[in-house]
């Protein structure tokens, strides 16, 4: 698939009072980015990351409007541990949302944990597995995720991308690992900037007030150069954040009317 590269459209921000309402919002959201994917290819890909991310996924849980059996779930990035430890991505999202909802075990892709002694291997993999889901049926140089789910860290950083890490320059494996992460732990995967900025759709989520300084600087200072203001999906995609009012407290960026 040809790509023209067209520039980066600007960020849509969306504001809302609480964390629960932007749940609701973020739910709504995904449904529909999940109907326009099954209605065009039959499947949702979809990337997730840790953190607070799956807790905020909760309105998708007893929700009619999910077809989990089309989603494909890939990990944005994962600690390089056994899938049932405490700082697994792949069972923070089970405990979260998997274990709750009807999505079949084989649409989850975890990262291959014989391989953890090598993480060269590891990352190779779980490349492999995205070749194996991507390249045979959208042909494109870079997975063409339909959805990105990210957050941010105090840092800047999103995946396990962070800043003046030398993996910020990766432009041609889509899946890379790091063994220097500042965030313990301190071996992960992670996602290459040329993977997020090629899906459809990235939507940052961030809440609190812990989140006001650092997203005020990736939104309206991203010559700074912080990771997560590198995302800029162009051919096409478009990011989104979905933020509370504690985390936008100081950011100066307008904010769009929410509309689906
Ligand atoms: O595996 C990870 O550590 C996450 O993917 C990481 O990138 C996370 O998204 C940010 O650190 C924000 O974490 P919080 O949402 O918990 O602040």
């Amino acid at each position: 698939m040809s790509s023209i590269h067209q520039p980066p459209s600007p960020p849509i921000l969306y504001s809302f009072d609480s964390p629960n309402e932007l749940s609701e919002k973020l739910a709504a959201f995904i449904v529909k980015a999940q109907k326009e994917a099954v209605d065009k290819k039959g499947r949702f890909t979809v990337a997730i990351s840790g953190g607070s991310l799956p807790k905020q996924l909760n309105k998708l849980i007893d929700n009619p409007a999910v077809k989990w059996e089309k989603w494909q779930v890939f990990f944005a990035d994962e600690r390089c541990v056994p899938l049932d430890h405490e700082d697994s991505n792949y069972n923070l999202c089970r405990k979260e949302l998997f274990s709750k909802v009807p999505i079949p075990k084989q649409n989850i892709h975890p990262i291959d944990v014989s391989l953890l002694d090598d993480l060269e291997e590891l990352a190779d993999a779980y490349e492999k597995a995205l070749i194996s889901e991507f390249a045979q049926k959208d042909s494109a140089r870079f997975p063409v995720f339909d959805l990105i789910l990210l957050g941010i860290g105090p840092d800047g950083h999103t995946c396990s991308l962070f800043p003046e890490h030398p993996l910020l320059t990766e432009e041609d494996r889509w899946v890379a690992y790091i063994e220097d992460s500042p965030k313990p732990p301190p071996k992960r995967t992670t996602l290459t900037f040329p993977v997020l900025n090629h899906a459809l759709r990235v939507v940052f989520v961030a809440a609190g007030e812990g989140k006001a300084d650092v997203l005020s600087t990736i939104i309206d200072n991203p010559e700074a150069g912080l990771p997560a203001s590198r995302v800029r999906p162009s051919h096409p995609g478009q990011v989104y954040w979905y933020v509370d009012n504690a985390a936008s407290a100081k950011v100066k960026y307008q904010r769009s009317e929410f509309k689906l």
